[in-house]
């Protein structure tokens, strides 16, 4: 990362343990401190949403806690299996696991090499993408379809194995961890860094795109025996990279609402197809949910990038000042300022 941001130590925000706690039955996320704020903020709507016996609170209760329990272990967990897949895992495409230029869409790179020159524009950058999918939602080309195909074989081959795998988010039952597998050094960090970074500078400086320094990589799968869709929210990033990596399927589309402060009776919702190869780039906090799939089978890798500086100031998921705690990794990419650190303010237009 930039500044040698990955010898430097990033924390998670103290809500990790409390918010956003995703209740599938009911389609809603929770915020859990004790049980007596949950009962008082929670009972009357999880009764509106069908939760009525004392038997079903009780379920959610346990739900939670079990929930609860897995993200206070989970750091320490993903650390684990990162080592055992390490020791126990044969790639079966091993050099996918290092970005070559011959992986990428050729207009993909004429549009960094566009963002990189000296007289750059917003306007002219979009004149040079597919299409604006929604509001500043972008289409781009992305991967090569030979390296989309390799990658999702490499994919099923780990899935199959018999090597520990975790979840990529709370509301993502299947799909894989990046970092555990061993794909950030080598491939998405210098994505991130040689090609993604210069088009997020030009298209979202108001969000941190000009001052990202973390990133969490993961694919998610769906398929018509496993998740078929992915509910409202929005991501734990300022800005996210979600590509088509395949296979093949019907329907499945992404809808995007407003940006999370926006009432939901305000909001209009659009549509956005995947297609194999291509990426959407849009907003972390740009709300949106994912359609349920018809048939077949769609992996999508997703990068959430994440600006410190921004972060640093509030959280995107608590919308409070973060309390910092320990994690591994990048963590959730909150950063202690520290007089060792270059200290060149991050602009928000
Ligand atoms: O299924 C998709 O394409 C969207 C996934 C997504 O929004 C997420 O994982 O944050
Ligand atoms: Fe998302």
């Amino acid at each position: 990362m930039t500044d040698g941001a990955s010898h430097r130590h990033f924390y998670l925000c103290r809500c990790f343990s409390t918010d956003n706690i995703f209740l599938e039955e009911y389609h809603t996320h929770v915020r859990f401190v004790t049980q007596q704020q949950f009962t008082l903020d929670y009972r009357a709507l999880l009764s509106r949403l069908g939760c009525v016996t004392e038997q079903q609170f009780e379920d959610v209760l346990n739900k939670i806690s079990q929930e609860v329990d897995r993200r206070r272990h989970l750091g320490v967990m993903s650390a684990e299996r990162a080592i055992a897949i390490k020791d126990m895992y044969q790639p079966f495409h091993p050099h996918v696991y290092h970005l070559q230029e011959s992986y990428l869409s050729p207009k993909f790179k004429q549009i960094v090499e566009y963002c990189e020159n000296r007289n750059t524009s917003e306007e002219g950058l979009l004149d040079l993408l597919e299409e604006e999918a929604a509001v500043r939602v972008y289409r781009l080309p992305v991967f090569e379809k030979s390296f989309c195909d390799e990658l999702v074989e490499e994919l099923e081959h780990f899935e199959k194995s018999s090597a520990p795998k975790g979840r990529p988010t709370t509301m993502n039952h299947y799909g894989i961890l990046l970092d555990e597998l061993g794909f950030d050094e080598d491939f998405i960090t210098p994505l991130c860094e040689r090609y993604l970074y210069p088009l997020t500078s030009l298209l979202y400086p108001d969000c941190g795109g000009r001052c990202l320094d973390s990133h969490k990589a993961f694919v998610v799968k769906y398929d018509m025996n496993e998740d078929l869709d992915l509910s409202y929210h929005y991501d734990n990033s300022e800005v996210t990279l979600n590509v088509s990596l395949g296979k093949d399927f019907t329907e499945g589309n992404l809808y995007f609402g407003d940006m999370k402060q926006v009432p939901l009776n305000e909001t209009e919702c659009s549509e956005v197809e995947h297609r194999v190869t291509e990426g959407l780039l849009h907003r972390g906090q740009h709300m949106h949910g994912a359609l349920p799939i018809s048939s077949g089978q769609r992996w999508n890798l997703i990068i959430w990038m994440r600006a410190s500086q921004v972060r640093n100031n509030l959280c995107p998921m608590c919308n409070k000042r973060p309390t910092l705690v320990e994690g591994e990794g990048f963590a959730d990419g909150f950063t202690k300022p520290s007089s060792a650190q270059p200290s060149t303010p991050c602009v928000l237009t």
